[in-house]
């Protein structure tokens, strides 16, 4: 790749990708001024070569959608390494919980800045996430060019005055965001999950979701204990619950869903919910059971992948949660052919987008250029039967080149504007924090 101009990070520039492998074919892509995909064809098309002001050579890269991560908190990259080998409840309750108490809007500028250099690295374009302070994740995404649908993680454990100050921090980042007018940026409800926020907290996310158009975000069946209390608690079982409480709509992305039984996927189905899968979470908390892929697909949801949080992951390399999901898949259900290599493409590219609402996912005339170039010079690409396959099942993140959103170049050639520095200062944040957590005893 050939262009050595700084400029190429400034977005707002018509570039043309020459030398790549776009839908199986060798040929160019060209992105117009607004961020869109003008044309793709085969060869380099000199014709658009003339209009464009950057030309970057992919040197026969594969050309991707970028990918969406539809389950994250993006700020825990600070927590990586904090707590782990752990049961969940605990980890949450001894060790996450305590820690996040101290956490400052600064500390989530700072960490959501990291998770989005992680991201970028992997190609990841776009994210869905929960957390504090999200204002602050908002401008970290607003800096760092990726797209995000942004809720803070709504907790009332049944307290009234605690639903009220959850409500206000929800209205209050509803307004922020709707002021910041980016469309790359959203905002949703996020109830944390039905173990956490009361029948009341539910409803009102429901229907402020619904009355504004917005996504709602959950945490929905991650392990059997929060099942088994939903039951003795509510008398349903969770994803009842959230039908009941209005939670169950097509702009619904709920995390982990591994022990949903049949009658609960079809509900999600019937709802045209998106579960999001987090193998490597569920598989380090010891979750027990696989998210029921196939039956969520059969019955009509639209599954896609998150890595969730830097504490129960420890990182937020699509690349690599994707091969944990199609190898989970397989091992769990005991099956082969589950979750196949075009599939678990799917769920990063078309499903995610189409969760988040930002474009088709796919490289097509008119789309949001969301792209992401993978080298084909390296061991992992080599041979080259099958892009798919490679990019699923053999490529880390050390193949990621180049990555555009929304036709601003966020990587390039491996490189990332202010990337050091935003890694020291993450890194100072980090030990600040606890620190902090250890002079208040
Ligand atoms: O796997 C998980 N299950 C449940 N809660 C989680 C998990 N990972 C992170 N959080 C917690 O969700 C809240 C988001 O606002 C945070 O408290 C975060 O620690
Ligand atoms: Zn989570």
């Amino acid at each position: 790749m050939t262009n050595e101009d700084p400029d190429i990070f400034g977005g707002g520039s018509s570039v043309l990708l020459v030398n790549v492998i776009v839908n199986g074919k060798k040929g160019s892509i060209y992105i117009d001024e607004s961020g869109k995909i003008g044309e793709t064809c085969e060869g380099t098309n000199a014709g658009l070569k003339s209009e464009a002001e950057f030309i970057i050579d992919g040197n026969g890269a594969i050309a991707t959608p970028g990918f969406t991560n539809t389950h994250t908190h993006a700020a825990m990259s600070l927590l990586r390494g904090y707590a782990d080998d752990m049961h969940l409840q605990q980890w949450l309750s001894e060790k996450i919980w305590p820690l996040e108490a101290h956490l400052t809007g600064e500390d989530v500028y700072r960490g959501t800045e990291l998770a989005c250099i992680e991201m970028i690295r992997s190609g990841t374009i776009a994210f869905n996430d929960m957390y504090f302070f999200m204002d602050q994740a908002a401008k970290a995404v607003d800096e760092m060019g990726m797209k995000a649908v942004l809720c803070h993680g709504f907790i009332d454990f049944g307290d009234e005055a605690k639903r009220e100050s959850e409500i206000k921090a929800t209205e209050a980042l509803y307004s922020h965001v709707k002021g910041m007018n980016n469309p790359r940026i959203k905002m949703a409800t996020g109830p944390h999950a039905p173990y956490t926020v009361s029948r009341e907290g539910l409803t009102w996310c429901s229907e402020f979701s619904k009355e504004k158009d917005v996504h709602l975000h959950i945490h929905l069946s991650e392990t059997e204990t929060e099942v088994k209390e939903c039951i003795e608690q509510h008398g349903k079982k969770p994803a009842e619950l959230l039908e009941e409480c209005g939670c169950l709509t097509n702009k619904t992305i709920a995390a982990h869903c591994c022990w949903l039984d049949d009658a609960e996927c079809e509900l999600l189905g019937k709802y045209g919910v998106s579960p999001s899968h987090n193998p490597a979470s569920n598989m380090k908390l010891a979750g027990g059971r696989a998210m029921p892929y196939q039956k969520l697909l059969d019955a009509g949801a639209n599954p896609t992948l998150g890595t969730d949080g830097c504490s129960s992951n420890n990182n937020l390399d699509i690349l690599e949660e994707v091969k944990f999901a199609a190898l989970l898949q397989k091992f769990f259900w005991n099956s082969d052919t589950v979750l196949p290599a075009n599939e678990a493409y799917d769920m990063i590219t078309s499903a995610g987008a189409k969760a988040l609402g930002f474009g088709p996912g796919r490289i097509e005339k008119g789309a949001p250029a969301d792209i992401v170039l993978i080298r084909t010079d390296v061991a992992c690409n080599t041979p080259l039967y099958n892009p798919v396959s490679n990019i699923i099942y053999s490529c880390g993140s050390n193949a990621v080149d180049t990555v555009i959103c929304d036709g601003r170049v966020l990587m390039h050639e491996n490189t990332i504007p202010g990337e050091e520095e935003i890694l020291k200062k993450a890194s100072e944040t980090a030990f600040d924090l606890v620190r902090r957590k250890e002079d208040a005893g």
